[in-house]
């Protein structure tokens, strides 16, 4: 059943916030009038309230913030108004008008667009080829296309060519075609999921630049952010959901990124742990000339992995920065032994792993979260309890044996064993589900990294390569994985950090090095470098090691790139 045409809703168009908002940004209120308006939206799933009685009015050129903790319902909502799912009760209102979205085809047709987090582009297409696609027919395209695109990408500065091959583009450039797309389609309210996540702090200011030059053209922005500082630097209007419903209104101007965290989870947030050295000088892991190439799809072969090396030791987190597509995802594989270097080798605590399966890396202690949650950590469509086993299936307590008692036999699976500890990491991660028995695909994105990094940590690993372990994930959550894997490395975890979040890699790494185009190009202090300076590294703009500056710019060394290690790794 759907009631969202039916026009009737407990709040008249453009009312006032909803339950205990503080009145004071309600977007309706916008000079622009309002462009959309969710009233009464109550979405169920089996053993969950989604949304519950949620009430938002987004003014038209206006930007505003969703922000809630993981599992709080903001995908839900904004899936709500792109038509991909069907509200229970509620009205939708889209330029004041009650609306039923059957699907993103109705949606777009009444001008909302969405940019997903992960993005939807063929890479082996062009822009033009990937902006079409789906709007008209691929034999259609030709100059009225291209100018089109030419002339939207100039009127909001996206600076995209029409013929650039997507595979040849950075994320932040895949993230510019994927607005241009929703454009094409005749977007004038855009939704935009976690936007900066995989950003770096120039690339943040120049999506926040296009976004006030959408917002100057009268088009509407929708954004979900667990980034407070960001939100409350380009949010006009930010609306807080807990647990379902929208709990208040703000204004950024009024706020801190503090207060904005605890109205998130409804009590004060932990403060910081104060940061003390746990390294030692035993060596964890030593990677030593690396070398990998792949070949495009052009059929040409490029260096992904040029000749890495380094050495993580027990107690040391090592952070690597980089704009993601310079090699940390093919590193982790090549430690995962998920690809097949060309040469290097690999030693885990004195053990040669250059060439075990990944199955034997793991049960030799290694812990792994990894990039891609949905290809590489879940099975998406199994229980809960099932993904306890999984990546672990020989270890306990998901195995019990040698069956009947005879050494030598087969181990079993101990799945009742493995059910209590999937219910323990539930409990203990604080991950937000019905129970154990659901699918790891109807948590919400938060919570299904909450599970794999308890999954891990559970497994009291030697190494853990974290690649984005707090992606997506609330500031209240994200606090607590810091405290765990901080609490693992005061005894003796190393740990490979990469993260595209810079406070991340600067908050809880040890060392840093920043990777550029398969090459450990420079290194910094984590207690001095500032992100800033990072990102200019991670762009190529400075090698060596990152000098900290009075004025606060980054100086490379002038040894030039520093990507060999002496062996002796980071410590400081
Ligand atoms: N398809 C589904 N089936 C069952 N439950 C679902 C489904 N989609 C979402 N849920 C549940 O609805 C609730 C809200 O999830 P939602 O994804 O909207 O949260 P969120 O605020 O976007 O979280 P996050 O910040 O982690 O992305 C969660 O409890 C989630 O488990």
């Amino acid at each position: 059943m759907s009631s969202e045409s039916s026009g009737s809703s407990s709040a008249p168009p453009g009312a006032g916030p909803g339950p205990g908002a503080s009145g004071t940004a309600d977007g309706g209120s916008g000079v622009g009038g309002t462009a959309v308006e969710l009233r009464g939206i109550t979405k169920r799933f089996p053993g969950v309230v989604a949304n519950r009685d949620i009430d938002i009015a987004v003014g038209r050129g206006t930007v505003h913030a969703l922000v809630g903790e993981n599992g709080a319902g903001k995908s839900t909502l904004m899936k709500i108004l792109y038509g991909m799912q069907r509200p229970d009760e509620g009205v939708i209102r889209i330029d004041g008008k009650a609306v039923t979205l059957h699907s993103p085809a109705d949606a777009i047709a009444r001008g909302i667009g969405m940019v997903h987090q992960h993005f939807m582009l063929a890479d082996n297409l062009t822009v033009l080829e990937n902006t079409v696609l789906g709007a008209e027919k691929l034999h259609g395209i030709g100059s009225r296309a291209r100018k089109k695109i030419k002339e939207l990408s100039d009127a909001y500065q996206l600076g995209i060519r029409p013929d650039a091959l997507v595979e040849e583009l950075g994320v932040a450039d895949r993230q510019r075609v994927e607005i241009l797309k929703a454009l094409y389609r005749g977007a004038r309210t855009l939704i935009l999921d976690e936007p900066t996540a995989v950003l770096v702090p120039q690339e943040v200011e120049a999506l926040f630049a296009n976004l006030r030059e959408l917002k100057s053209e009268g088009l509407t922005v929708l954004f979900i952010s667990h980034k407070l500082g960001e939100v409350l630097s380009v949010a006009d209007a930010i609306t807080v959901i807990r647990r379902g419903t929208t709990v208040a209104s703000v204004a950024p101007e009024e706020t801190t990124p503090k207060q904005l965290a605890e109205l998130m989870v409804g009590s004060e947030l932990p403060s910081a742990e104060t940061r003390e050295s746990t390294v030692t000088d035993i060596p964890m892991l030593r990677v030593e000339g690396l070398r990998l190439s792949a070949t495009g799809s052009d059929g040409v072969a490029r260096t992904v992995l040029d000749d890495i090396s380094f050495t993580i030791h027990k107690g040391e987190v090592l952070g690597v920065a980089g704009v993601e597509g310079n090699g940390q995802a093919e590193l982790v594989e090549a430690i995962m032994g998920m690809s097949d270097p060309d040469g290097g080798t690999l030693t885990l605590d004195g053990q040669d792993i250059s060439h075990a399966p990944t199955r034997v890396r793991r049960e030799s202690g290694i812990g792994y979260i990894p990039e891609d949650r949905h290809r590489h950590g879940l099975l998406l469509e199994a229980p809960l309890w099932e993904n306890r086993i999984l990546g672990h299936v020989t270890e306990k307590p998901n195995t019990k044996g040698p069956a009947l008692g005879i050494p030598g036999a087969p181990q079993l699976l101990a799945l009742g064993e493995a059910r209590a500890d999937a219910g323990r990491i539930v409990a203990e991660y604080d991950v937000r589900t019905p129970g154990i028995e659901v699918t790891a695909a109807s948590l919400s994105g938060g919570n299904q990294q909450k599970f794999i990094v308890g999954r891990e940590m559970s497994h009291h690993p030697k190494l853990l390569i974290a690649a984005h372990p707090t992606r997506g994930v609330d500031v209240g959550a994200q606090a607590q994985i810091w405290d765990q894997i901080r609490t693992a490395r005061r005894e003796g975890l190393a740990v490979l950090l990469i993260s595209a979040d810079l406070d991340e890699l600067i908050g809880l790494s040890d060392t840093l090095r920043v990777m550029y185009r398969g090459r450990l190009v420079a290194d910094a202090d984590p207690a001095h470098v500032t992100p800033q300076e990072l990102g200019s590294a991670m762009t190529g703009a400075a090698t060596g090691h990152l000098d900290h500056q009075e004025d606060g710019t980054a100086s490379g060394g002038d040894d030039g790139p520093r990507h060999q290690d002496d062996g002796t790794g980071g410590d400081k």
